[in-house]
């Protein structure tokens, strides 16, 4: 059977594996939320305990369809793929492969994010092999033939055992890390039946959205669960796979395929206007969008200039109206935010890389210090306590929260004091706060003896460290474009720069207009993904543009303004 053609409205057997592919706005949501309705009206095999898994990929996506369900969750399950694989797979069995691999199994209350640590790091061999310590973060798991194996992105030789005794000093601790999740959920499928028959009767369907976004490890437990009883549907575009680095790739959402499984396809898209329509279906050629609504607006429009003066402009075009900003990386983002220039060709760098302190415990302090800070400014207290309070534990009854809190807040007051001043003067507003035990800092008599890290401290200014903090969840209004997947706004100011520490070029960087390689680059998909946000009015900001470019963009129907 080929490809079916289906709208947002559209029904289809609940009773066959299916995978959908759409572009933007094609109504894939509001799609998914009938389906699930529709498998909850008519179907037999559900029941208190046989339910829907509905896996998304953020917990942004996983609130939309809660709330959009309304009160028909009784049945269904939503979560991201972490939660669902921890929940019922890894904490329930991983008794089954702790010996194996030297769990403290008991210890294990939730999957971590990986923070590469030094001391483990130096207790292996794999400095000795030339591996430097920042490509810890680039280690990833896959599967070779009944086992999951660690390998390091870019690298050909093999580490894992190496990488195995890094990790195990985490695991006999109770830590794991959030790829540990997938690992060790395939291995305790692939070798206990048992469970894998308990969870296909738990869930007899299992939809997941954003699935251009799973990683290898992940379809294949999918797969494994979609062999019998379980029905298996999956919805994504693949021209919306932007999460490259942590093991996404584009082919695999082609190559997916089940036993039985039928392929939709859907081509409208009813969030855009015509005129951003047509600029979209010059970048893709795989999906021709149409606009079933034929909404009306003005052409696209390039933006010459510096980011915070496009914005300015174009706030003056649309009056009252909200203008959402989208940027490639951390740092341009929190410059729109925080209404600063931006420097063409900086590096860009998590505040990890960009802070100097070669005494651990402090830089740890100092780090998380600066980022709940910067949370607590978004209104993301949550975050902002559970980064510092892991550092005051033992100050209250409360595991270090209450405490947490009333430092935020004291520095949420003063923050006008050092925000734009160096870092020095953070730190010894910190010395003045008896909660934190650190070294204090050997300050030089005069200019020639001082250490590298007090230089640091005296010569970087607090904001510009800050501009360094990726921001979990971010909802506000000046975004990057990985944090806006799956949001829409009116309108929207795309950012476009240089690479990381490049600086503007328009082959490399303006390519996803001027020769759009959907498939083979992921920039040309994240810019892709930014300009199919806008409802009404997008606008492209680059740094230059050359008179060869404008004419080419012409036709493709964007206007320069400068
Ligand atoms: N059949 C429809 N009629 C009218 N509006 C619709 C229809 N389907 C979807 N929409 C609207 O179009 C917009 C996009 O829908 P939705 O967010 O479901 O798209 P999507 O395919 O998930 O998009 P993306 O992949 O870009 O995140 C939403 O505002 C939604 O309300």
């Amino acid at each position: 059977m080929g490809v079916q053609l289906v709208n947002a409205d559209s029904q289809i057997d609940m009773e066959q594996h299916f995978k959908i592919t759409a572009g933007p706005g094609a109504g894939k949501t509001r799609f998914l939320i009938r389906h699930i309705k529709n498998v909850l009206h008519n179907s037999t095999r559900l029941g208190r305990n046989r339910k829907i898994a509905c896996i998304t990929y953020t917990n942004v996506g996983v609130e939309t369809i809660l709330q959009r369900l309304g009160d028909e969750v009784d049945y269904v399950e939503v979560c991201t793929i972490h939660s669902f694989l921890f929940t019922h797979i890894v904490k329930p069995y991983l008794h089954l492969i702790s010996d194996k691999h030297e769990i403290n199994h008991m210890k294990v209350d939730a999957p971590y994010e990986h923070i590469v640590s030094n001391g483990y790091f130096r207790m292996t061999d794999l400095s000795m092999k030339k591996i430097q310590e920042q490509e810890m973060k680039k280690v990833f798991w896959f599967i070779d033939g009944d086992s999951c194996k660690l390998h390091i992105r870019g690298r050909k030789s093999d580490f894992h055992k190496s990488l195995l005794k890094y990790k195990k000093m985490f695991w006999e601790k109770g830590i794991i890390h959030y790829d540990d999740v997938l690992a060790f959920a395939w291995e305790i499928l692939n070798s206990s039946k048992e469970t894998l028959r308990i969870i296909r009767s738990k869930f007899p369907y299992f939809f997941i959205d954003e699935f251009q976004d799973t990683n290898p490890v992940q379809t294949e437990i999918i797969k494994l669960i979609a062999e019998k009883e379980t029905i298996v549907g999956v919805i994504g575009d693949k021209a919306q796979s932007i999460y490259e680095f942590q093991g996404a790739d584009v082919k695999q959402f082609d190559n997916y395929i089940l036993s039985g499984m039928v392929s939709y396809k859907m081509e409208d898209n009813h969030r855009s206007s015509e005129n951003i329509i047509n600029l979209l279906n010059g970048i893709r050629k795989d999906i021709v969008q149409r606009s079933p609504d034929l909404k009306e607006g003005n052409l696209p429009s390039i933006i010459v200039g510096q980011p915070l003066q496009a914005l300015k402009h174009i706030q003056d075009i649309v009056g009252e109206e909200q203008v959402t900003t989208l940027s490639y990386s951390n740092l341009m983002a929190n410059s729109m935010r925080n209404n600063t220039d931006y420097e063409d060709g900086q590096k860009w760098m998590l505040i990890e890389d960009a802070y100097i302190d070669s005494n651990p415990d402090r830089r740890k302090i100092f780090i998380s210090m600066i980022k709940a800070i910067e949370y607590a400014r978004l209104s993301h207290y949550k975050e902002a306590i559970k980064e510092l309070s892991r550092h005051l534990r033992m100050s209250d009854d409360y595991n270090g929260q209450k405490t947490s809190l009333i430092v935020i807040k004291m520095m949420l007051d003063e923050y006008h004091e050092y925000s734009n001043r160096p870092l020095w003067i953070f730190y010894e507003k910190l010395l003045g706060l008896a909660h934190f035990k650190f070294p204090k800092i050997r300050e030089s008599k005069d200019e020639k003896t001082a250490s590298e890290i007090e230089i640091f401290y005296k010569n970087t200014l607090y904001s510009n460290i800050a501009l360094n903090v990726k921001i979990a969840e971010d909802d506000s209004l000046h975004r990057t474009i990985h944090k806006a997947k799956g949001s829409e706004f009116d309108n929207v100011l795309v950012i476009v720069k240089g690479r990381d520490g490049y600086k503007y070029n328009e082959e490399r960087d303006l390519g996803f207009l001027l020769n759009p390689d959907i498939d083979g680059n992921e920039d040309h998909r994240v810019n892709y993904v930014a300009c199919s946000r806008a409802k009404k009015k997008l606008f492209i900001n680059l740094p230059e543009i050359s008179e060869t470019a404008k004419k080419k963009l012409e036709v493709i129907c964007i206007r320069t303004l400068h």
